[in-house]
């Protein structure tokens, strides 16, 4: 197993995990299918907010849920962490099979919560559980114009 693996945790392992993390944390939460430049700039802010950052992982079967379409997730949940891992903003990786974070969040308490600027913090779950709780609920607005569907219908044209 490669070091950087060191750093995706189980759901079980996950408050102590994070209690072991420079503070304060952020967390956020996505399917991260085909990793692109609006991915790791997002990533890299949302490390900025806190002094580690803490990613959850949609499971390929909550992907599906998600309605993204019917072959993604393209990347499986165990290659979607691992990438996640290797990058320098990252300190910890974890799953969920629910249909959003917020029992995550419940569990890991995070200071900070992040999501790309395609959400209304005040609307979504996770944001409303961490404002309830007194931490602070971030969106950080899109630097690039990407997407993993932009790039998959990309690969298409050409196939
Ligand atoms: N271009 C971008 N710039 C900044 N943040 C982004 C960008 N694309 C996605 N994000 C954020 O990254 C997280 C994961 O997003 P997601 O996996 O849905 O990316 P995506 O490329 O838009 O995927 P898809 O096309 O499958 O919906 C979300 O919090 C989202 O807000
Ligand atoms: O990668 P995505 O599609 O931005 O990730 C989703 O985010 C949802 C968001 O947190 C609102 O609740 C979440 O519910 C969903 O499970 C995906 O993680």
């Amino acid at each position: 197993m490669a070091t950087f693996e060191q750093k995706i945790c189980t759901r079980a392992t996950l408050p102590q995990r994070v209690a072991d993390l420079p503070q304060p944390v952020v967390l956020t939460n996505g399917v991260f299918d085909i990793l692109h430049r609006g991915h790791v700039t997002y990533l890299a802010q949302a490390r900025e907010l806190g002094a580690s950052l803490v990613v959850a992982v949609n499971t390929d079967a909550s992907v599906k849920r998600l309605g993204k379409g019917d072959d993604r997730p393209l990347n499986t949940l165990a290659d979607r962490m691992a990438v996640l891992a290797a990058l320098e903003s990252v300190s910890l990786v974890v799953e969920f099979d629910e249909d959003t974070a917020l029992e995550v969040v419940q569990e890991a308490r995070p200071d900070i919560y992040a999501k790309g600027g395609d959400y209304v913090m005040s609307e979504i779950p996770e944001g409303k559980a961490v404002i309830a709780y007194g931490g602070k609920a971030v969106a950080i607005d899109f630097a690039h114009d990407r997407s993993t569907t932009k790039l998959v219908a990309k690969i298409r044209q050409f196939g």
